[in-house]
């Protein structure tokens, strides 16, 4: 059993629009990878999915072992997601954010408070827990958008172009910060129209017209082109 994701034969219509047609990988844990489409790919389709905002009539997803289809109470409690729009209170604090999602999810509140102190360390906050999110910068909310996602111990994680509108700094930041969850052991999926945020032992899958163009570890797939030239020429498209 995986304990990353797993999804096979994933397919979704919108009416007559095939927005997914036949999508199939496995990603597996410690492994950062970047999911790279175009406008129009399927990417917040397959993002839908995922997070199931849309259940699709076929394919399977697996999420840490568990089937969407089967146990979806089990397969989304093993995901963290971070949306491209942020979802934070402004006028609550970093700490009461992350507590309010706690009791949303039902976590027990015995070592809740150390439970929080720990994933804000994590993402270098722990100084900003009582803050409110509006006195934060945009790379600051993120990371406290990043720390409550990780707060009930997913082994999966999707964020779906987390760095819109950050500065280069703070989109560094993230990109490096996510990297480092991969690296101590998370599953991640990361969409992106950015391909420098992509490095060569990352994981990359391409998604085109609904179906998956190629997957690979990035830099065997973009050779000795840039990941951007690649994807031209690929695509006749930029991403
Ligand atoms: N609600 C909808 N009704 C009809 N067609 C839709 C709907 N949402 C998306 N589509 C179509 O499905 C296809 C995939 O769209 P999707 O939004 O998943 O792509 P995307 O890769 O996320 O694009 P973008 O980067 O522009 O958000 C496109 O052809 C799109 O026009």
């Amino acid at each position: 059993m995986t304990e990353g994701l797993f999804v096979q034969d994933l397919s979704f219509a919108y009416g007559p629009n095939q927005a997914l047609d036949g999508v199939s990988f496995d990603l597996q844990k410690g492994r950062f990878c970047a999911l790279l489409g175009p406008n129009g790919a399927g990417k917040s389709t397959l993002v839908s999915l995922l997070t199931r905002l849309l259940v699709s009539p076929s394919g399977t997803i697996r999420i840490a072992g568990h089937d969407m289809r089967q146990a979806p109470g089990r397969a989304l409690a093993k995901l963290g997601v971070v949306f491209q729009q942020p979802t934070l209170d402004m006028d609550l604090s970093v700490r009461q954010n992350l507590a309010y999602f706690a009791a949303l999810h039902r976590l027990p509140r015995k070592g809740l408070n150390a439970r929080i102190d720990t994933v804000l360390a994590r993402l270098d906050m722990a100084e900003r827990a009582h803050e409110k999110v509006r006195a934060l910068n945009g790379g600051h909310r993120r990371r406290t958008e990043l720390a409550r996602s990780l707060l009930h111990d997913p082994q999966v994680l999707l964020l779906d172009e987390p760095t819109v509108g950050l500065d280069a700094s703070s989109r560094a930041g993230i990109v490096a910060h996510v990297h480092d969850l991969a690296a101590q052991g998370m599953c991640v999926l990361w969409t992106t129209h950015l391909t420098d945020e992509v490095r060569d032992t990352d994981d990359l899958l391409v998604l085109h017209k609904g179906q998956i163009l190629t997957s690979g570890q990035a830099g065997g797939v973009r050779g000795d082109q840039s990941l951007s030239d690649w994807f031209l020429n690929q695509t006749g498209t930029t991403v």
